[in-house]
């Protein structure tokens, strides 16, 4: 069985490094004449995967907005997963977890082992419990050869607060988080462990030049992070991100062309 990282470097050859947001905003959904419930979340992420399944190497649903239509929602995120698995294409499942062990051994349950009906090939996790307490995930993830995107800094203004914050060596918190993890990805030899860091800040005060794993990169489009700003950012480390659109892209719709068109636009840059 291949494993997530070996699994991402062969489909993003083939079709290119983004990934695809599907965030049913209610603000989507009126620009796509849909209704705000259950029934016009299904046709819209649905639709995306339908228009672009084929063309993106990974799809990113955002678990919030399938949740909020409650166990209905939930189902429809179970199918929308099922669709990126059946387009051949990979799934990052944004949940953003981060519990104590014990309780993050059910969530690893439920995103990463192989009989669950929520499986992604890879998840976001919040690493602000300490890294330590994510270890049921990261040991299922490699069991079951998925992965895990670990929260290093992210898009938005208010993360530095506490991912810039200085521990007393003098190192930054959001640094502390991408060393344990390329420690991690040494040590298991899977390179399961990537890393979020926005594509939004200048400098990201991080430093990810060595880190061994994937990038992953929102807050390009809407939040106003640009393809063509990512080699400032991140130098030579640019080959390993996996930058990431969602309203940017979700904008283009509701036709396949329009979809498929804003995708071209991200990824011919
Ligand atoms: O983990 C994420 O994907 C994430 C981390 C981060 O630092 N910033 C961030 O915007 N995201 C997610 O990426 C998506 C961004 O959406 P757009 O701004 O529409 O492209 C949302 O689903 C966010 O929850």
């Amino acid at each position: 069985m291949s494993n997530y990282a070996e699994r991402l470097r062969a489909l993003t050859a083939q079709r290119g490094a983004l990934c695809v947001g599907i965030d049913p905003h209610p603000q989507i959904l009126e620009a796509w004449s849909l209704a705000d419930d259950v029934k016009g979340l299904e046709a819209c992420a649905r639709t995306v995967v339908a228009a672009l399944g084929e063309k993106a190497a990974v799809f990113k649903p955002q678990s919030a907005f399938y949740e909020v239509y409650g166990s209905e929602g939930i189902a429809v995120l179970e199918r929308v997963l099922d669709d990126i698995r059946q387009a051949g294409a990979l799934s990052i499942l944004d949940v953003k977890r981060g519990d104590i062990g014990s309780t993050m051994a059910g969530y690893a349950r439920a995103y990463l082992a192989e009989d669950s009906s929520l499986r992604a090939d890879a998840i976001t996790l919040s690493p602000y419990l300490g890294f330590e307490s994510l270890r049921p995930a990261i040991d299922l993830a490699h069991q079951t050869g998925r992965g895990i995107y670990l929260l290093a800094r992210t898009s938005n203004p208010e993360g530095g607060d506490v991912q810039l914050a200085r521990t007393e060596r003098g190192t930054s918190v959001s640094q502390l988080m991408v060393d344990a993890a390329a420690a991690e990805n040494e040590r298991s030899g899977q390179y399961a462990l990537g890393l979020v860091v926005g594509g939004t800040h200048a400098d990201p005060g991080c430093d990810v030049s060595a880190f061994n794993g994937s990038i992953l990169v929102p807050g390009i489009g809407a939040q106003g992070g640009t393809i063509e700003g990512l080699r400032g950012i991140f130098g030579d480390a640019v080959d390993r991100l996996l930058p990431s659109a969602s309203r940017q892209i979700m904008q283009g719709g509701p036709s396949a062309q329009g979809l498929q068109d804003a995708l071209a636009g991200l990824v011919g840059r």
